[in-house]
């Protein structure tokens, strides 16, 4: 099955960023999640990074008003795993042939990483119209993401990697852009003192960008 294209547009609508979390410590997966749906981010995509990230996932979506997915899904073990726990979406930092041969037989939507037009096109051979663009910033940033608006116009991104409050409205004003991912709304030294009140209040602040 081709990308459902319509379940990825009603989770990447919700809000203008999705927090790209990395979190090993399971016992702060709640504050934190409790943390970004009060500052109105409730789409949360919980990197496959760390020993405990499932089980982060697992405490994540006991959070009332949180939509969890799972990042970094690399292959079809990845996406059968995120289904079985119930995550909403998976993202995935690239788009190997074989994980998008796993995803049309997963029971979970995929939104696969790309940074070149070709792989854009090849992921939209196989059904895609929602892409991360990743590494974003490296790869030359909204400029970029610009420029593949005129030749791929059936194609929508959610840029991530080097966004932050100063650059996310540069990528949000784009036609091809549905919402930005960043790690910036919750920074280390927040989560490693326990400061869930910094995380919801940039939150708040990033939920406030236009698009
Ligand atoms: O690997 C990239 C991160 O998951 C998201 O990027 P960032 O930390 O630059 O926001
Ligand atoms: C970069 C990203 O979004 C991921 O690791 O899935």
């Amino acid at each position: 099955m081709p990308q459902d294209a319509e379940a990825i547009r009603s989770i990447l609508s919700r809000a203008p960023v999705v927090p790209v979390i990395v979190l090993d410590e399971v016992e702060k997966a709640r504050p934190l999640a409790e943390a970004l749906v009060a500052g109105g981010l409730p789409v949360l995509e919980v990197t496959l990074r760390t020993p405990n990230a499932f089980a982060v996932i697992e405490e994540m979506k006991k959070v009332d008003g949180a939509i969890v997915g799972s990042g970094t899904a690399r292959t079809g073990e990845h996406l059968k795993r995120s289904a079985d726990l119930g995550c909403e979406f998976v993202v995935s930092p690239g788009a190997p042939p074989r994980l998008l041969e796993a995803a049309e037989h997963a029971s979970v939507p995929l939104l696969p990483g790309i940074g070149t037009p070709t792989e854009a096109m090849q992921a939209a051979e196989f059904g895609y119209s929602f892409l991360k663009f990743f590494p974003a910033e490296a790869l030359g940033g909204a400029p970029v993401l610009k420029a593949f608006a005129s030749p791929l116009p059936d194609i929508t991104f959610c840029p991530t990697g080097g966004i932050s409050a100063a650059n996310a409205e540069a990528y949000l004003s784009l036609k091809n852009v549905i919402c930005v991912g960043g790690s910036w709304v919750m920074p280390a030294d927040a989560i490693a003192a326990g400061d869930f009140d910094q995380v919801r209040a940039l939150a708040s602040e990033a939920a406030k960008l236009k698009r």
